[in-house]
């Protein structure tokens, strides 16, 4: 009798959203595993777009996005795109993340490094969490911790009966990257530029300096682990002064120095003190707040090196001391990491 034909492996048709730090580095990661079931068909930035019903190369992506025709930034994908397809959301827009829930209720995967889906308006988030399942999944391993094991420890916590009581940490890499070793000599702005130039940052730095970034992680993870927070809930202690606030984006980077003195001052007490500054996101009975906090050096907290994220956690199971979770939590690399996880995640 004559062999039957092996199946062929469905294909699902990617689009990618965003082609910069964590884009690119995705690109490059897509391209050293090839994954015949994937097949990259929709590439925009904010200005341009590249649609090729035949698949593009993830290594000719940049140059053919160069020739790309126009796009107006929005989360409109080919018509072709439909149920069992994916979309990666590799920007920090706040349009794109109103687009998470249209998606899945098109039928299609979504993959998110983009913290806006789950760590804004708390109604965004609901919606995706109902609208998430089996057959449309929502990824989210990048948005806290770049792919650290936060979310899947904490469901996993849950799933096992667990209730969560508290939840503190380190969850900015550009943050902990700035105060690791900072005594205030150093101008803190020459530290941004290079924490920007390392590929921690957020696309505007302001987000990072703000609280800003820390403030939607820690929605994420007290979502996560059950408490439905309003983003007003979290008290935010900002290190962004006034006129850097209010900065155009084009003028920025010379309002940084405005945090030399400031900033620069509270480290050089702190490094007198024998002491250390740490930017930290606490969630507890007390409730939600991030801030800079000064502690002893060897505090849980501040043995982080790096861009490292610490996180701690407080369960059911863990009463006494908690589950503790560090590791690298920014840069392209192991960002781009979590995603292609989460991509394959849908393909298994
Ligand atoms: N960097 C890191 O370590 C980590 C980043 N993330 C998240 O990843 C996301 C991307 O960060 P990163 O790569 O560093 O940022 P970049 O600024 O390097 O890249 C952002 C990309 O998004 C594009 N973009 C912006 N708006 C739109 C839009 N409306 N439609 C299509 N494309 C758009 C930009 O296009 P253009 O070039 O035209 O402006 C650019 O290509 C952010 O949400 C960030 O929070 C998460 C974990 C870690
Ligand atoms: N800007 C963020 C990037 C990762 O989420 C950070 O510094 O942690």
């Amino acid at each position: 009798m004559e062999a039957l034909p092996a199946a062929l492996p469905a294909t699902r048709r990617v689009a990618l959203l965003g082609v910069g730090t964590v884009g690119r580095a995705l690109l490059d990661r897509l391209a050293d595993h090839a994954e015949p079931r994937l097949s990259l068909q929709w590439v925009a930035n904010s200005r341009r777009h590249v649609h090729a019903p035949q698949g593009l190369s993830p290594l000719a992506c940049a140059a053919a996005l160069a020739e790309g025709g126009a796009h107006d930034g929005g989360g409109a994908l080919p018509a072709d795109f439909g149920p069992g397809d994916i979309v990666i959301d590799a920007t920090a827009s706040a349009e794109l993340a109103a687009w998470h829930p249209r998606w899945l209720r098109q039928g299609l995967h979504v993959v998110s490094a983009n913290k806006l889906g789950l760590g804004g308006p708390l109604l965004r988030q609901h919606e995706i969490a109902q609208l998430a399942n089996a057959q449309r999944r929502y990824g989210d391993a990048a948005t806290v911790g770049a792919g650290l094991p936060l979310l899947a420890t904490l469901r996993g916590l849950r799933a096992g009966g667990d209730r969560i009581g508290a939840i503190v940490g380190v969850l900015s890499g550009t943050l902990a990257w700035l105060f690791d070793g900072y005594d205030g000599r150093e101008p803190f702005s020459d530290r941004v530029r290079a924490a920007v130039a390392q590929g921690y940052a957020e696309p505007d730095p302001r987000v990072d300096l703000s609280g800003e970034d820390v403030r939607r992680k820690l929605l994420i993870l007290a979502r996560a682990a059950g408490y439905p927070l309003e983003s007003e809930e979290v008290r935010v202690d900002s290190l962004l002064t006034p006129r850097l606030q209010a900065a155009t984006p084009d003028a920025v980077d010379g309002a940084l120095q405005d945090l030399d003195g400031p900033i620069g001052e509270r480290a050089a007490r702190a490094a007198r003190d024998g002491r250390v500054l740490r930017y930290v996101a606490r969630f507890d009975a007390a409730g939600a707040r991030v801030g800079l906090e000064t502690l002893v050096p060897d505090d849980p907290l501040a043995v982080g090196r790096g861009c490292d994220n610490r996180v701690a956690i407080w369960s059911t199971r863990y009463r006494d001391r908690p589950l503790q979770i560090q590791g690298p939590g920014a840069g392209a690399e192991v960002t781009a990491a979590a995603l292609l996880d989460d991509l394959l995640r849908i393909l298994a």
